[in-house]
């Protein structure tokens, strides 16, 4: 199957100048969802990990049902202000705007190894931030996994020296 086909693009969304990656036809298919949430699995049976570190929102939709395939947990980050306990936090820039990432403060004990789930990465401003956060608690990223790479926008460079994988590129 052919996942690219699926995502639908809609021009000047949030806002003019940028070209939007819409995940909700694959999400809407049964067979397009599985295949997705399968071949990230696949790829990440390579590496050994603790956990899935999923950022809000789109990160929650595939991170924890590869956490719940591969029989790990999830470790949510959210934006500001919604985790009820004590928090690391992080600014950064997205490629519409900026905003405060948290995470909770006892999510991950130092040597534990996790990898980083999202559905798109574009400058990598939020997978940079989410790699500080757990760097900040003493994990180690193993492995970064996103359904969709804007290639233009940089992101690897970003997250130079880490082990970036995705599916689809643009
Ligand atoms: O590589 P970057 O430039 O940081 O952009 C990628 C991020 O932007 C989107 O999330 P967004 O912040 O729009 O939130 P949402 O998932 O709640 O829609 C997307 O789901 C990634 O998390
Ligand atoms: N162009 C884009 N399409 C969908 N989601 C995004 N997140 C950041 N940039 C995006």
């Amino acid at each position: 199957m052919e996942l690219n086909k699926i995502i639908r693009d809609i021009p000047d969304f949030p806002q003019k100048g940028v070209l939007f990656r819409d995940i909700t036809p694959l999400l809407h298919n049964p067979q397009a969802l599985r295949e997705t949430v399968d071949q990230m699995c696949q790829v990440l049976s390579q590496f050994e990990f603790d956990y899935v570190v999923g950022p809000e929102s789109r990160g929650f939709i595939f991170g924890v049902p590869v956490a719940y395939a591969m029989n790990k947990g999830f470790i949510p980050i959210r934006k500001k202000g919604k985790l009820p306990y004590e928090t690391l936090s992080r600014e950064y820039s997205l490629e519409y705007g900026t905003a405060v990432l948290e995470m909770h403060a006892d999510a991950i004990r130092p040597g534990q190894k996790v990898v980083i789930v999202d559905d798109l990465i574009a400058t990598g401003g939020t997978s940079k931030a989410i790699v500080e956060l757990i760097e900040e608690a003493g994990g180690q990223v193993v492995n970064l996994m996103y359904l969709i790479e804007l290639v233009q926008l940089g992101g690897r460079e970003m997250l130079k020296g880490y082990d970036v994988k995705t599916l689809i590129q643009y």
